[in-house]
């Protein structure tokens, strides 16, 4: 038995890359991190060491967790108040979170943005919201997994 932690950050925060590398805007100025965790810290990593953004956003729920993940980065990363103001116009987004009811509305996206929807990973666990869910592409690695794994998929019924 051993500990799978460094392993699944890296891991997870690759396959999102992978996903932006194939369908970010064209354009992408603007990263957004939606959680201040592990994941959002190996995301962030590779997320800007594969693209060159002009501007990289963070928010979390508590801003002193926020603060922290910002003060441990080389380069300037803006602080947000709200899910809203960070995700405005944002090109590339990554959630992050452990939300269990969605944070992220359809209203809120500029269109064409790519979302790597990570942390809503078990059945009743949501960062999207309907809306969003119906209103997006949705690509998944594995159908039947995300059918019984992603709350956002199955409660969203997409
Ligand atoms: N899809 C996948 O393959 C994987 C998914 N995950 C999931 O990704 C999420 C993040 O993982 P880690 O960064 O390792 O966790 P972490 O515990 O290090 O960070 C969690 C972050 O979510 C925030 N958060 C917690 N509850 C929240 C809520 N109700 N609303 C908004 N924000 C909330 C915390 O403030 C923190 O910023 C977890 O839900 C985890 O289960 C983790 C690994 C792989
Ligand atoms: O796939 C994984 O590895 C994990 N998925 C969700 C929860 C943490 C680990």
């Amino acid at each position: 038995m051993m500990d799978g932690e460094a392993i699944t950050a890296i891991r997870t925060a690759a396959v999102s890359a992978i996903s932006a590398k194939l369908l970010r805007p064209l354009v992408s100025d603007v990263l957004c991190i939606l959680g201040s965790g592990q994941q959002a810290r190996s995301h962030y990593d590779v997320f800007t060491k594969i693209f060159k953004f002009k501007e990289v956003r963070v928010w979390s729920r508590r801003r002193e967790m926020c603060e922290r993940f910002v003060a441990d980065l080389e380069e300037p990363v803006v602080v947000c108040r709200s899910v809203r103001d960070a995700v405005s116009g944002a090109d590339v987004i990554v959630t992050v979170t452990g939300a269990t009811e969605p944070i992220l509305r359809a209203e809120w996206i500029k269109s064409g943005a790519h979302i790597a929807a990570v942390g809503a990973c078990r059945p009743d666990w949501r960062e999207l919201d309907d809306v969003l869910m119906r209103e997006a592409l949705v690509y998944v690695d594995s159908r039947d997994g995300a059918h019984a794994e992603s709350g956002d998929i199955i409660l969203s019924g997409v």
